[in-house]
């Protein structure tokens, strides 16, 4: 019996095109000047170090820094110095008000329901926990951040690793197997169910299905069976 859901954030209950044609172009148009402007912020200095050492060039000026995470946004590459970079970003750009996060009206229907039952709803997403916070709390339907238990990034591992759901697993109140997750991609789905977690593929964009996961379009189309 399913007691909570863990959701993948984009292509899952927020739409591709606001992460790759809003957040990522705000994020790489703001970060030479922003990690140039805050290096000395301990937060932004732990990210750079951190960058030097992914690309093991321990003297790395700034402007190599800089390369790096702007090509690392080009190639939608998930790692955790650039997704947490992106998170600082993009608080300036929510405050402002130059964007609002997007979620799907069935994808936000779906999420009251399910926490108006009684499940526990938790996030789990290459963004940062900051990033995630970010877009719930500047959504498009105001601030939602009620409706989520805990949130995970790519600080307890990278999302089509299985030892990353054990992780998550050992965090929760819950056995892996009362623990739905829900994606877009099937090898994060792979990773989660060899965790032993349920697993719901969310077909938006008409990508490729897979034996191993139930699926549906969107959740208009979710049943209750989906929670045994
Ligand atoms: C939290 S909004 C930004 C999402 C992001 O940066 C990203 O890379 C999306 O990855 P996901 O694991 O949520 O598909
Ligand atoms: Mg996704």
């Amino acid at each position: 019996m399913i007691k909570a859901i863990l959701t993948d954030i984009e292509g899952t209950i927020t739409r591709i095109s606001f992460v790759k044609d809003v957040l990522f172009p705000y994020a790489a148009g703001q970060l030479p000047e922003f990690v140039k402007s805050h290096q000395s912020d301990p937060e932004v200095a732990a990210q750079i170090e951190a960058v030097k050492a992914h690309i093991e060039q321990p003297e790395a000026d700034i402007d190599t820094v800089i390369s790096h995470l702007i090509h690392w946004i080009e190639t939608d590459q998930k790692i955790t110095p650039l997704k947490q970079l992106q998170g600082l970003i993009w608080q300036t750009g929510y405050e402002n008000g130059d964007f609002t996060g997007h979620l799907y009206p069935d994808a936000y229907d779906f999420l009251q329901a399910q926490k108006q039952a009684g499940k526990s709803l938790y996030v789990y997403s290459s963004g940062s926990v900051k990033a995630q916070h970010l877009i719930f709390e500047f959504s498009d339907y105001g601030d939602v951040r009620p409706l989520f238990s805990d949130y995970f990034d790519t600080k307890v591992g990278a999302k089509q690793q299985q030892s990353s759901y054990e992780n998550i697993i050992a965090e929760l109140p819950f056995d892996a197997a009362e623990v739905l997750f829900l994606s877009d991609v099937v090898a994060e789905l792979d990773a989660a169910k060899a965790a032993g977690l349920g697993t719901l593929h969310l077909v938006r964009d008409g990508q490729a299905v897979s034996d191993a996961h139930p699926y549906i379009n969107d959740f208009s189309e979710f049943s209750a069976e989906l929670l045994a």
